[in-house]
């Protein structure tokens, strides 16, 4: 990895364009470059383990499972107990969340028991020093616009000028409005986007302007933050309806495959270039793409990074209906609004249904896919990526 660094740095240096910006950012970048994913050890898994002893909150049945099955992984390997009969239902159930499991590494095991005690640890942390929506006031956001009225809690993306790019702040801020409106009095929960874009996904410059030393650890803890950002999705208790009203890129058009009406201006496209970035899809779209439009479609916008028409999400099954710009706000409102009408736990409880079938294999595949960019998201190509999106906006 140290040669992209050299031959970026000397890209960089012999670039027309400088500033100040540039200057301070790239050092962070170039320093980082040289080493690989951590991977944790037998002790961190012991240290988890009694981390978890000390939790004060119980983290309830799925996440023990899957803390279970990842234990189970890490120390033993595949799955070598005996299917128990279906009448033995706990250890039934321990039985399928050790067996998804698959031949995951031992290693990915003990990282993912590592991590995942981590993001429990940390959000056990932050909702002890306040409880949101508990009270019923919103929190108070910087790249959100959060509002409820009619039934409906709306959450919009407000960084537009970066085309609603998902910062750090803004992946928390979201996991904080989710969590709120889980818990308010509405029937339904829109996200949508401020401006003309819906979301160009993942702020590039997430790690930029990040200390060398730091970069690694930030990284690993982006994705900690980023997998639990897609758990809320995965786990939200009540209609999530997107409405897109313009284009989509990377995390904010996978995650779509985890709503449960999805919108569209006849603006809006649909593009995952991760390819190109040097990443992978993420989202749970490694398996809700290629469920919702079969594997040759889902490939060829995952790896081939394929941009689709808002008429082409529709007809492939990613999008549930296309609206006229011109009359989409006023069109999609009115029909969310009378669906908010309807009674509020009858959905939730149609929704529970239909989700709780699909979750443990969701949050399976949130981790592998987690797992997998922990290995990349420093990688030379992905470097490289951010440093041409860097170097193109600054000659702008
Ligand atoms: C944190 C952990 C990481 C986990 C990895 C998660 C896996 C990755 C998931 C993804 O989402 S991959 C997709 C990432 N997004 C992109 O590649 C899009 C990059 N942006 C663009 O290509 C273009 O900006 C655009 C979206 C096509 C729009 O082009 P347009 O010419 O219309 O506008 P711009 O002048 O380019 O943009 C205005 C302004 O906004 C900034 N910006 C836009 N998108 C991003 C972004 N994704 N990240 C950071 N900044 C973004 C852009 O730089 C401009 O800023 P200024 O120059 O005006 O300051």
């Amino acid at each position: 990895m140290a040669g992209a660094a050299v031959r970026l740095a000397r890209r960089w240096a012999a670039s027309a364009v400088r500033s100040p910006v540039q200057d301070a950012r790239f050092p962070a970048l170039k320093l980082h470059v040289g080493g690989t994913a951590m991977r944790a050890s037998q002790k961190d898994l012991e240290n988890a383990v009694n981390q978890m002893k000390l939790l004060k909150k119980d983290p309830g049945n799925e996440v023990k499972l899957k803390l279970y099955a990842l234990y189970k992984q890490a120390t033993e390997g595949l799955c070598n107990m005996p299917k128990p009969g279906i009448y033995d239902l706990i250890r039934k159930a321990k039985w399928e969340a050790w067996n998804t499991l698959g031949n995951l590494p031992k290693e990915t095991a003990r990282q993912n028991y590592v991590d995942l005690v981590a993001s429990l640890c940390s959000s056990s942390e932050s909702s002890s020093q306040g409880k949101p929506g508990a009270d019923r006031e919103q929190p108070r956001y910087e790249t959100l616009v959060v509002t409820s009225e009619d039934g409906i809690t709306k959450i919009m993306l407000n960084r537009p000028t970066k085309k609603n790019a998902v910062n750090l702040q803004m992946y928390q801020e979201i996991i904080l409005a989710l969590k709120a409106a889980s818990q308010d009095d509405s029937t339904i929960t829109v996200l949508t986007g401020n401006g003309d874009y819906y979301s160009s996904g993942n702020d590039l410059t997430n790690f930029t302007n990040t200390p060398p030393g730091e970069i690694q650890e930030k990284a690993k803890n982006s994705l900690i933050l980023v997998r639990e950002f897609v758990g809320c999705f995965i786990d939200f208790p009540k209609p999530l309806i997107a409405v897109v009203n313009g284009p989509a890129v990377g995390i904010a058009v996978t995650l779509l495959g985890l709503f449960d009406i999805v919108y569209a201006s006849d603006r809006a496209t649909f593009h995952t270039p991760f390819s190109r970035l040097g990443l992978h899809p993420e989202g749970c779209s490694s398996y809700t793409f290629p469920k919702i439009m079969g594997p040759t479609k889902a490939t060829e916008m995952l790896i081939f990074g394929k941009k689709l028409t808002a008429e082409e999400a529709c007809a492939q099954g990613l999008v549930t209906e296309v609206f006229p710009d011109r009359t989409f706000q006023k069109e999609v409102w009115t029909r969310l609004k009378a669906y908010a009408k309807l009674p509020s736990n009858v959905l939730r409880i149609s929704k529970q249904v239909i989700r709780n079938r699909e979750k443990e294999k969701l949050h399976s595949v949130n981790v592998e896919e987690s797992s997998v960019l922990q290995g990349t998201v420093l990688s030379d190509e992905a470097v490289n990526a951010v440093m041409n999106f860097l170097s193109k906006r600054a000659k702008l």
